[in-house]
């Protein structure tokens, strides 16, 4: 069972894959990675092979070994390593989260099957339980992220009883700018321990203020540091720094989203870029 002292929180950096430029991942680089994070950006936690890491568009053997490399190189040094396990097919899904307990991560992140998708809360749920049970020992986050899968079951309503059927349940990232479904969920699950984890980078101020109680997102890559400070000044009840923070990443964000040639990278204006 999932130990709820080793709480995931704070920002959790969803990590670039690197790659060669005939297309291999370029391992050689993932030990410097990790040093940036902690030293230049101070995030200690990552999320591996989720929708930065383009884990989806790898195969099961690199997403095997990407994850490997990342646990290796951030030993005694990340605090958490989460690894996205999520594929359309469940005994894939299964493999890679029994490996992701072989290797030491800290914990497992599914999404919802985008193709033949689950049409009703229980069919995902069970879809869900059978990945986490062969992890039986890792902290288990579910990855809502609907404008990406086009799953469109409520975070809240698919919470609601999770750790009956799934009870290594430890969280969920949240990408989306539901406010209101967000919002329930931290509502309604306030006698758990659960993580509330926001995945949209540029509205994470808000989330705050819902009761986020951390972040995975890809900007923390390289404003992990600026982002911090705005959480700080959350701590210290200072809203107008904290705004001045979050207004500074949004500039940023929205230059971004401008640039014409970023257009094919856009997922959709209001649910955030693969930056
Ligand atoms: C769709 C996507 O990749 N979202 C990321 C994580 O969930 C975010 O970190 C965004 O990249 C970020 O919020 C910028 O829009
Ligand atoms: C942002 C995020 O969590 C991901 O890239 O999967």
């Amino acid at each position: 069972m999932a130990s709820p002292q080793k709480k995931l929180q704070g920002l959790v950096a969803a990590t670039i894959t690197p790659m060669t430029e005939n297309g291999e991942i370029n391992f050689s680089v993932i030990g410097q990675y990790v040093d940036y994070l902690v030293k230049e950006q101070g995030v200690k936690n990552i999320f591996v092979n989720g929708t930065t890491g383009e884990g989806l568009s790898l195969s099961i053997s690199e997403r095997r070994l990407v994850a490997e490399e990342w646990v290796t190189r951030g030993k005694n040094k990340l605090d958490q390593v989460v690894i996205h396990v999520g594929a359309l097919s469940l005994k894939e899904s299964q493999e890679l989260a029994q490996h992701a307990a072989e290797i030491g991560a800290d914990g497992i992140a599914v999404i919802a099957p985008f193709f033949l998708k689950p049409w009703t809360k229980d069919v995902l749920i069970n879809f869900l339980k059978e990945v986490a049970a062969a992890a039986p020992a890792l902290p288990f986050y579910y990855y809502h992220i609907p404008a990406l899968t086009g799953v469109k079951i409520r975070a809240e309503e698919l919470l609601n009883g999770i750790q009956d059927k799934i009870p290594t349940f430890q969280g969920l990232k949240f990408s989306d700018t539901d406010l209101l479904d967000f919002g329930q969920c931290v509502d309604q699950n306030r006698q758990q321990q659960f993580a509330f984890l926001f995945g949209v980078d540029e509205q994470l101020l808000s989330a705050l203020v819902m009761g986020a109680t951390g972040a995975v997102g890809s900007t923390y890559n390289y404003l992990g540091k600026k982002t911090n400070q705005m959480l700080e000044a959350f701590e210290r009840k200072d809203f107008s720094l904290a705004l001045n923070y979050q207004f500074c990443i949004q500039r940023f964000i929205n230059f971004v989203v401008k640039l014409e040639n970023f257009s094919e990278l856009k997922v959709s204006k209001s649910q955030g870029l693969l930056l």
